[in-house]
């Protein structure tokens, strides 16, 4: 049986369009991937299937539960960690933790096992109050919060956004364990690098799933030529290469720009195309796609 199970829904706040027929499925124990940018309807999907709010069209289950009739059902088999923090900033660590058993029903001792991992790592700052901790501890005290009552589903809305580079890492990592323990997760992010950390992800862009795979599966499904170009004239070789026949897209990432042409090219004809269109110094390099690169590819509107 699937942990979670998305039918065709939609939603619409007065004329926006937030969700665009939505489809897809969440396996026990996977770790499922919401990628996409600010705006694209990621809280509200969570939001519908933690059952704060209703669909307009569509249907779904959670945990077997339809997400409708059974929503009591469904809230008590749920964790979510929403986006902005639900923690209440004038309790201690501790106190929210015991708050949060408490309103399921059960204790900290009960199910300290599934924390543990978790929790050691902030105990020692366990009276200090959940306002005055860094945004990693926070994030920490979170999850915590959200597993206290052993749930099949996780919902962690853009958990690590706002958090340090270590304190990402370190959360990832917990996911991972959470995973082995049959836990299903359905997680959201803006960071396209996290997508590759999923079981398999979903590209969300303006209310509407762009492809659904494995990370490594959309990786070596990408058929185009796609080059890593480096010159110290990065912005005016964008604009050249923007206007050029072969060019299909082209976009700076980090210090390179990502070129996708629309046919095969060895990279030494690029690099003497450059050179004699006066980038004597540019280089260029066939490369592998990031989750970034598909998205961007698939976001594009087709000409
Ligand atoms: N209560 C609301 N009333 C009107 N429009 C809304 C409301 N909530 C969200 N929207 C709009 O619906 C669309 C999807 O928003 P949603 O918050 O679900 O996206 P998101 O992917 O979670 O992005 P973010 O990270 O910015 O929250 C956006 O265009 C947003 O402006």
């Amino acid at each position: 049986m699937d942990a979670i199970t998305v039918e065709h829904i939609t939603k619409k706040y007065g004329g926006v369009l937030a969700l665009n027929d939505v489809s897809f499925t969440v396996g026990k124990g996977e770790l499922f991937g919401l990628i996409g940018p600010d705006g694209a309807g990621k809280s509200t999907l969570f939001r519908i299937l933690t059952t704060l709010l209703l669909a307009d069209k569509g249907k779904g289950t959670v945990a077997g539960h339809p997400i409708v009739n059974e929503y009591k059902e469904i809230r008590k088999k749920v964790g979510y960690m929403p986006g902005r923090f639900s923690l209440y900033q004038d309790l201690s660590i501790e106190e929210n933790l015991s708050f949060f058993a408490t309103i399921f029903g059960t204790t900290v001792e009960d199910n300290y096992d599934l924390i543990k991992d978790i929790y050691v790592q902030i105990e020692p700052f366990k009276k200090r109050l959940a306002g005055k901790l860094s945004g990693g501890m926070k994030q920490k005290l979170a999850l915590c919060c959200a597993l206290i009552h052993k749930p099949e589903v996780l919902f962690l809305d853009e958990p690590t956004t706002g958090v340090d580079a270590v304190s990402r890492v370190e959360f990832w990592d917990m996911l991972k364990k959470l995973k082995t323990k049959g836990i299903a997760i359905l997680v959201s992010t803006p960071y396209m690098d996290e997508a590759t950390l999923c079981d398999r992800i979903a590209l969300i862009q303006n209310g509407e799933i762009l492809k659904i795979n494995s990370p490594q599966q959309m990786i070596s499904n990408f058929e185009k030529p796609l080059f890593s170009i480096n010159s110290t004239e990065t912005y005016r070789l964008l604009n050249y290469l923007r206007v050029q026949n072969f060019t299909e897209s082209v976009l700076p990432f980090g210090e390179n720009l990502h070129l996708i042409t629309n046919k095969p090219y060895e990279v030494s004809q690029i690099e003497h195309h450059l050179k004699i269109s006066g980038f004597s110094d540019s280089t260029a390099k066939t490369i592998q796609p990031t989750v970034e690169d598909i998205f961007l590819d698939v976001s594009q509107p087709v000409n």
